[in-house]
């Protein structure tokens, strides 16, 4: 087994007495039986735990195969997919290839443009997108466990109609690759219908902890990245994290000095790197932290930044403000490459005093200075070091936070394998877009909306008010209802009107008042008439 991750919490000891943290032992020792075997809530979603030893080795060569493919006939692979459908694979990318991977010459970077799309809804970033692609040979893997993620459906419509184009209706069968469920969803009856090579998602596996499978392999093997490494450095994370006994387990220790710091008020996780190569790798970490933990009004709001870089921007705040955040440092013992800071004659900036001496010193001292500074200021420190920036420990460090994170909601008292908060959006727009089977909500909704909306339209004030259009203009010529013109139309605002609804209200509830009132009696009128 190769060198390990280190995780050291001595800078978080003087916020939580030893106890504090040493108490929730039994708790780590409960939620790892819940997760080994398999008797906690989302019991159904833990394929992850032994994926890195247990993975279909069939499914993992024609992964490579498919990838020495792409690689042969394609200049760009357009990875569609959205949260952990992309994240992963984009951490792992920027931390194994080159910072400027795409720019690089084909020679020198012998494989295929890779760009990310279909996790936004930004017109503007596709369309830029497909400037890129002018001229260029293009191969699609769109991923998505469900099939019917809006926002990669739409990306996929797009740009499989833009490959058939290109290439025609069979041309284009080669070039897609559908990443999905074995057996369900639109994107699975769409490849067995076209013939579209496909991957599979395990039904027992969730977005964010997917990494390691099709999801995140078939991008990481077309950017040329080691594969059989990721998986080794992986599969040794399991073997070394498989011990029950905090005192023996750093990837618990981590879950548990994380929870303790959290009763204690320091409820903001801040994931910090030196490199801006592992931008992607704390994306990946939010998602997989915030949406396995943050539920039933609970969870550690997990946030990230760059240093030295957002020192110079966030550094106030993590120094100074709220006393609520911990931060956990990512660091790289060695760096992959390093450079030399000259000497300069004239000396104009006074930093002669770091002639000769590497850049990667530089920064490890600003890491010292800034833990010292932080941890002085109030902010616990965490530290996780990896010996390389290399496939073999990355895949340690991806499985090292799965399982601190599995183990982490455990211990907060949560189905760390869920996520129910996301449907709430989802249900919105959909019934705001007009999808059949939304009709009541969208009805709702849209008087919600309206109903927030200070500036109304001369339309729209009609509708509000319920009264003719040409009512209302006729009303703002004669100046009884203000409006501002804005070069376009008139806006006018509603809150004008607050005092005529009100008065119509009571109009009406008079009026219903008076319909039930008995009919009074007619004084000249006998009975006997
Ligand atoms: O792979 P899918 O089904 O498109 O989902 C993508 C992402 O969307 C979510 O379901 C949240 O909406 C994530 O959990 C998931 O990673």
């Amino acid at each position: 087994m190769n060198q390990a991750i280190r995780f050291d919490y001595s800078n978080a000891l003087a916020f939580v007495r030893p106890h504090e943290w040493e108490l929730l032992a039994p708790a780590i020792g409960q939620a790892h039986e819940m997760l080994h075997k398999k008797t906690g809530p989302g019991r159904d979603f833990l394929g992850w735990v032994d994926l890195p030893e247990q993975y279909d080795r069939g499914e993992y060569k024609r992964i490579q195969r498919a990838a020495t493919r792409i690689q042969s006939d394609s200049d760009v692979l357009l990875v569609i997919g959205i949260g952990g459908s992309y994240l992963g694979a984009k951490a792992v990318l920027d931390i194994l290839g080159h910072s400027f991977y795409n720019l690089l010459p084909k020679a020198k970077r012998r494989a295929p443009e890779i760009y990310f799309v279909g996790n936004n809804i930004s017109p503007v970033y596709i369309s830029h997108l497909l400037d890129v692609l002018d001229g260029k040979d293009v191969s699609i893997n769109v991923i998505s466990k469900s099939g019917t993620t809006t926002e990669p459906a739409i990306a996929f419509r797009l740009l499989r109609d833009w490959l058939v184009k290109k290439y025609g209706p069979e041309g284009s069968k080669k070039r897609i690759y559908i990443t999905t469920d074995r057996a369900r969803g639109a994107l699975k009856k769409l490849a067995d219908e076209q013939g579209y090579e496909s991957f599979v998602i395990p039904d027992d596996i969730g977005g964010r902890y997917s990494v390691l499978t099709a999801v995140g392999l078939l991008p990481i093997a077309v950017s040329g990245a080691n594969l059989d490494a990721l998986m080794q450095g992986a599969a040794d994370a399991r073997a070394r994290y498989l011990k029950q006994d905090l005192e023996e387990n750093p990837c618990y220790q981590y879950a548990a000095i994380r929870n303790a710091l959290y009763r204690k008020g320091k409820n903001v996780e801040l994931l910090v790197s030196y490199e801006p190569q592992f931008r992607y790798f704390s994306e990946w970490w939010k998602q997989l932290f915030g949406e396995s933990e943050g539920k039933d009004g609970k969870g550690i709001f997990p946030a990230s930044a760059e240093f030295s870089t957002d020192l110079h921007s966030m550094g106030q705040y993590i120094q100074d403000g709220m006393r609520t955040l911990f931060e956990t440092v990512i660091s790289v013992k060695t760096p992959a490459v390093d450079v030399t800071v000259q000497e300069d004659p004239t000396d104009v900036d006074g930093l002669n005093f770091l002639s000769g001496k590497q850049m990667g010193f530089v920064n490890k001292k600003a890491f010292e200075g800034t833990v010292l500074a932080h941890v002085d200021g109030g902010v616990p420190n965490l530290l996780v070091e990896i010996p390389e920036a290399n496939a073999y420990h990355l895949g340690g460090l991806i499985y090292f936070f799965e399982k601190a994170c599995g183990i982490s909601g455990y211990l907060l008292g949560v189905n760390p394998f869920d996520q129910p908060g996301v449907e709430a959006y989802k249900a919105n727009m959909f019934a705001l877009l007009g999808k059949p089977g939304y009709e009541r909500q969208k009805a709702e909704l849209e008087a919600r909306l309206k109903e927030n909306k200070t500036y109304l339209t001369v339309a729209e004030t009609a509708e509000y008010l319920e009264l003719p259009v040409t009512f209302i203009l006729e009303k703002i010529k004669e100046g009884r209802i203000r409006a501002v013109h804005d070069g376009n139309e008139y806006l006018i605002n509603k809150d004008q009107f607050k005092h005529h609804l009100e008065e119509m209200r009571r109009l009406r509830e008079w009026e219903e008042a008076a319909r039930h009132e008995p009919i009074p009696e007619s004084y000249d009128v006998k009975d006997e008439d």
